[in-house]
């Protein structure tokens, strides 16, 4: 409830008070008059007026004294002469007592190049992309999307273990890995493998991995879709969310030491911000002036946790500036947006040596993983129009086609080929021999701790013990 609390001595206070507070007030106020101007116009409430009256009288008005009170956020009440100096800054002193709203009047406005039908808004500000860079972004998002389909086909089949899909996620994916270069270090949540395909990783590559078959990098040691190159300067994907992004900032600082021409880059959910790893990294990565750029991809659900439950502020842009790091929402959907945005950003963070943050705004078309019903959770309706009306694959096709960089012969050319080479790829990796046992317990120490050396000779016993629970495939 806002209230403007007016004394004798000519001092106007701006009040944002709950009932509580506004006891404190009437006793400590005393005799003195309450003014609202909650309306526009000030009526005066004699001393006499009770408690109870009072609340009654401004209850109604809140959402009217809401709408006041932001007026006067956009009005400057500070007192240019009257300052402090202080480490920041100069702070103008102000006698309105009056808290900052803890929303803005309007959200914080979205970034587009393409309108709903695939076409450049006229007056749009973009990064231009030559005919080769525009052919390639929309055959590995093409790609991305039936890899997608196949491995989680597979997955269903029961032929690997565990899948998670970035259906709906293309532009963010492969847009953003276009306007970087390889020597920007990428440190990714886990529904960013279109960076990783940009960058060169091969489809059997990416079937090994999910395999987790003698070829995989990982030895077999993580999930499905844990996947990590280091070659491709693409840190392996850790399931525990936010971590990503501390490390991130400091590869960035470090590669502002080295004077390297390059960035660090980290992907994460907009379930990822509530982690006290963003918030960490957010605060250091300003502080330390790292040129990191924080994409994230907010896709309304963190499984099932709507955004709503997330956070309260106008999504995660706003934060941003509250940490002193140069923030832009973009249209996630909109390939040539992501593209120009995330660009830009790169030139900053490195030129600048600054840290960027870019929101991107989009829908996480499929179940969270293959654990997941998000049927349970989510209409069906909301999928579908996603799904259908905002698919950003659909959508960057038509500015292709438009310019006449695209054909229907290519399409059927590419979507075969694809098809064909993914479905090779599993069938080699399934026949791949798995990583032996005793990988599980390599790579970490030099000589094994007594603990780890526990755990062998138990897992040992248990495939004795039991062997037909073991799968044949895997050498002991
Ligand atoms: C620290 C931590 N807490 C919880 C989980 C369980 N978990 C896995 S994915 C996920 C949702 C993350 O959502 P978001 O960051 O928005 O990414 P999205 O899956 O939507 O791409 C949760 C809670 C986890 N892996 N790590
Ligand atoms: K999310």
């Amino acid at each position: 409830m806002a209230i403007w609390l007016t004394r004798s001595r000519n001092v106007t206070c701006h009040l944002n008070i709950n009932l509580g507070l506004l006891r404190i007030l009437t006793q400590s106020y005393g005799r003195s008059s309450l003014t609202t101007s909650a309306t526009g116009r000030n009526v005066r409430i004699p001393p006499h007026v009770g408690l109870l009256n009072l609340a009654a009288l401004f209850s109604f008005q809140r959402f009217e004294s809401v709408k006041a009170e932001k007026q006067h956020d956009s009005e400057d009440h500070g007192d240019e002469k009257q300052a402090l100096d202080f480490p920041g800054g100069r702070v103008t002193f102000t006698s309105h007592l009056r808290f900052i709203s803890e929303s803005p009047e309007k959200r914080i406005h979205c970034y587009r190049v393409l309108d709903d039908n695939g076409q450049t808004i006229i007056g749009s500000n973009f990064q231009k992309v030559s005919k080769e860079i525009a052919v390639k972004m929309y055959s590995h998002m093409v790609t991305l999307q039936i890899m997608d389909t196949i491995f989680y086909e597979a997955q269903r089949q029961g032929r690997i273990s565990f899948y998670l899909t970035t259906i709906g996620e293309e532009a963010i994916n492969i847009a953003s890995a276009a306007a970087l270069t390889l020597d920007d270090i990428i440190f990714p949540q886990y529904r960013e493998p279109g960076v990783l395909l940009w960058r060169g990783f091969t489809l059997q590559e990416f079937a090994n991995q999910c395999f987790g078959n003698k070829s995989d990098y990982g030895k077999g040691r993580q999930m499905p879709i844990h996947y990590g190159s280091n070659k491709l300067n693409y840190f392996t994907v850790s399931s525990t969310i936010g971590t990503q992004l501390p490390q991130a900032v400091g590869a960035a600082y470090s590669l502002k030491m080295d004077k390297k021409n390059a960035c660090a880059v980290t992907y994460f959910g907009d379930g990822g911000t509530s982690e006290g790893d963003f918030h960490a990294a957010m605060n250091f990565a300003a502080v330390m002036e790292a040129p990191v750029v924080f994409i994230c991809r907010n896709n309304g659900w963190a499984i099932s946790t709507p955004t709503s439950e997330q956070f309260r502020s106008d999504g995660v842009v706003v934060k941003g500036q509250a940490y002193g790091i140069r923030s832009i929402r973009v249209d996630g959907n909109d390939t040539l947006a992501v593209y120009s945005a995330v660009h830009a950003a790169r030139e900053m963070a490195i030129s600048e040596h600054r840290p960027i943050l870019v929101e991107a705004l989009t829908y996480r078309v499929g179940h969270h993983s293959t654990s997941d019903d998000s049927t349970k959770y989510r209409s069906l309706n909301e999928i579908e129009h996603w799904k259908m009306a905002r698919d950003p694959v659909a959508r960057y096709k038509k500015w292709v086609e438009k310019k006449g960089w695209w054909t229907d012969d290519d399409e059927a050319v590419l979507r075969s080929n694809v098809r064909k080479e993914i479905l090779q790829a599993i069938q080699v990796a399934e026949k791949v021999e798995k990583p032996p046992l005793m990988d599980l317990f390599t790579d970490v120490y030099d000589s094994p701790p007594p603990n780890l050396c526990e755990q062998e000779r138990l897992l040992r016993e248990t495939i004795k013990k039991h062997p037909k629970d073991y799968p044949l495939d895997v050498p002991v």
